[in-house]
């Protein structure tokens, strides 16, 4: 799969055996109908042949004017023809996995039970996907790695970050070395590490945080090989956020120009991993350049990490008017100024003194522009910041105070996980009157957005790994009334989540939101332990802010 020339609006070129699962589906859709019906199942499945021999096989299986196949045939054909999603995987060995000791005699059990979960999430690709890969969607990674679970049995990009602090917090450093190998390999190969591990992702990242899982495992391991390995592919993910069609320059008041970053996924197609979702998302919508930027922006979405979110929308009430690529997104702004402080300080381990000082100096321009555009003193947040729509990079924008979004996210507050913010005393007080105060503040933690929209992004959910970013940033902060509120929030959140494991168990599929009544405020807020990054999150917090032993909260 190569990207096309660069052109105004990049579009990846899509694969023949991608085409081809595409029209398996929409016979599979047409047949099944639209129940339980779940595109990635179809778009995971490999082959068992060639694919000129599948294809033959599926032009003449019997077929209706309307697209449907005798329902017997179909499956006798998938049967035949297919091997299932996920039987190009392996369970991996895990040759750092030793038993935890817990000290605390109120959790040991539920700990024990999470970080043993390591073993349930490790794979490895088959023979097949290395040999074959013409054959798979599952791209052929040279290392083992943990996936997040699920219908998720790829490894994915951000998640990756919390998975590794949680390896780290259960001293597995070969496995979390490893997913780093992983990632280094997607970035070498494709330009920038891609959302997750199979073909149909190759056209976008997700929010990058590979320089930051470096700088984890160096803290704990002191591998200068790690550094050295990673320092040349992270000067390139840096070029790729900052470049091109993601870079956007805005002019402030005082003539002053800051170089920004927005997601833009080079994609302009249906999903093909949610095919049947996003061709009925865009049912409505006419015109075919409509459809196309729709259909990017849907893509664009997904690269953030927020599919889907009122964040993204227009009007609140209508997913057609998802504006992804017109949106500087707070979040991907403070990640690119973490990545700059990474490069930095991995350049100066590494004796690369002058690497080293060009990095500060980028990450100096970096947080000037996030105060500039971003940030709010009278709101004490930092807001997304909206361009007209279809914004090209080549014109700069000229800085508009309206254009600042003022609706309340998680994401509003993520600077404060960078360094430069954390440790500014005056600037976090603010912050934390305005979190207090900004309504995200739930009885089990913090939610996303205060618009109960349906999207998955939004209230009530919150996702512990964001969240899991904002209280790192309050805790570390110089402030004691920041640090109080990074124990409120936690408490509130890891008692919630201990009294849904108590009530049902710690694997992620057992959890019912309907069910289980500690949830105070959406099923999201639980660590949805068995899932790959709420484990991480969890043995983190547990390691970082210790058992709060004094507090009884484990007595529920
Ligand atoms: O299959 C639909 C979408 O699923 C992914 O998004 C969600 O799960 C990811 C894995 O845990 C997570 O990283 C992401 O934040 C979630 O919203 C995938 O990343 C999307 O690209 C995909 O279209």
């Amino acid at each position: 799969m190569t990207t096309a020339a660069p052109s105004a609006c990049p579009v990846n070129e899509t694969t023949p055996l991608i085409t081809f699962l595409e029209l398996l589906q929409d016979a599979a859709f047409a047949t099944f109908g639209p129940k339980n019906f779940d595109s990635k199942f179809y778009i995971d499945l490999s082959l068992r042949f060639s694919l000129p021999v599948v294809e033959k096989a599926f032009n003449s299986l019997p077929r209706s004017r309307n697209g449907t196949v005798p329902l017997a045939d179909l499956e006798g054909f998938i049967a035949e023809y297919f091997r299932s999603p996920g039987e190009d995987l392996v369970v991996a060995d895990l040759p750092d996995y030793v038993p935890a000791e817990v000290k605390h005699p109120g959790v040991r059990s539920w700990a024990l039970e999470i970080h043993a979960l390591w073993k349930n999430l490790s794979r490895g690709v088959t023979s097949s996907v290395r040999d074959q890969p013409e054959l798979h969607t599952l791209l052929p990674l040279p290392e083992q790695f943990v996936i997040p679970g699920s219908r998720f049995r790829e490894v994915y990009y951000w998640d990756s970050y919390w998975v590794i602090r949680g390896l780290l917090a259960s001293k597995m450093y070969e496995t979390a070395k490893g997913i780093v190998t992983n990632l280094i390999y997607l970035l070498d190969t494709y330009g920038h590490v891609l959302n997750g591990a199979r073909v149909y992702y190759t056209n976008r990242s997700q929010p990058p945080l590979l320089s930051a899982m470096v700088r984890a495992i160096y803290s704990r391991t002191h591998d200068i090989n790690l550094v050295k390995k990673a320092l040349p592919v992270l000067l390139k993910e840096h070029g790729f956020w900052t470049s091109g069609v993601h870079q956007i320059v805005v002019q402030d008041a005082q003539a002053e120009s800051h170089c920004l970053s927005r997601y833009y996924a080079m994609w302009d197609k249906p999903r093909p991993e949610a095919l049947s979702i996003d061709k009925e998302f865009a049912s409505n919508i006419s015109s075919g350049a409509e459809k196309r930027q729709f259909y990017r922006e849907v893509a664009t979405a997904a690269e953030s990490g927020w599919d889907f979110s009122t964040r993204w929308m227009r009007n609140l009430k209508d997913i057609t008017t998802l504006t992804t690529t017109s949106i500087l997104p707070v979040d991907l702004n403070a990640y690119i100024l973490g990545m700059e402080l990474d490069i930095s300080f991995l350049s100066k381990v590494a004796g690369n003194h002058s690497a080293a000082n060009h990095f500060l100096e980028a990450s100096k321009a970096q947080e000037k522009a996030i105060r500039a555009i971003f940030w709010n003193d009278m709101k004490g947040q930092w807001f997304d910041y909206w361009l007209d729509n279809h914004s090209s990079c080549k014109e700069a924008q000229l800085f508009e105070d309206g254009k600042q979004n003022q609706a309340a996210f998680a994401s509003n507050f993520i600077p404060l996980w960078i360094e430069p913010f954390s440790s500014d005393k005056k600037l976090t007080d603010k912050v934390v009157s305005s979190l207090r105060t900004s309504g995200l503040l739930l009885h089990a933690g913090i939610a996303t957005s205060l618009t109960n929209s349906g999207q998955q992004w939004d209230f009530p959910n919150g996702w512990a790994p964001v969240q899991h970013m904002i209280v790192e940033g309050l805790a570390s902060s110089g402030s004691s009334d920041a640090k109080s509120l990074a124990e409120e929030i936690m408490i509130r959140w890891i008692r919630t989540n201990y009294a849904a494991y108590k009530k049902m168990g710690v694997m992620y599929e057992k959890y019912d939101v309907e069910k289980c009544g500690a949830y105070g405020g959406g099923g999201k807020f639980v660590a949805q332990t068995g899932f790959g990054w709420s484990n991480g999150v969890v043995l983190a917090f547990l390691e970082e802010f210790g058992w709060p032993q004094d507090r009884e909260i484990w007595c529920q």
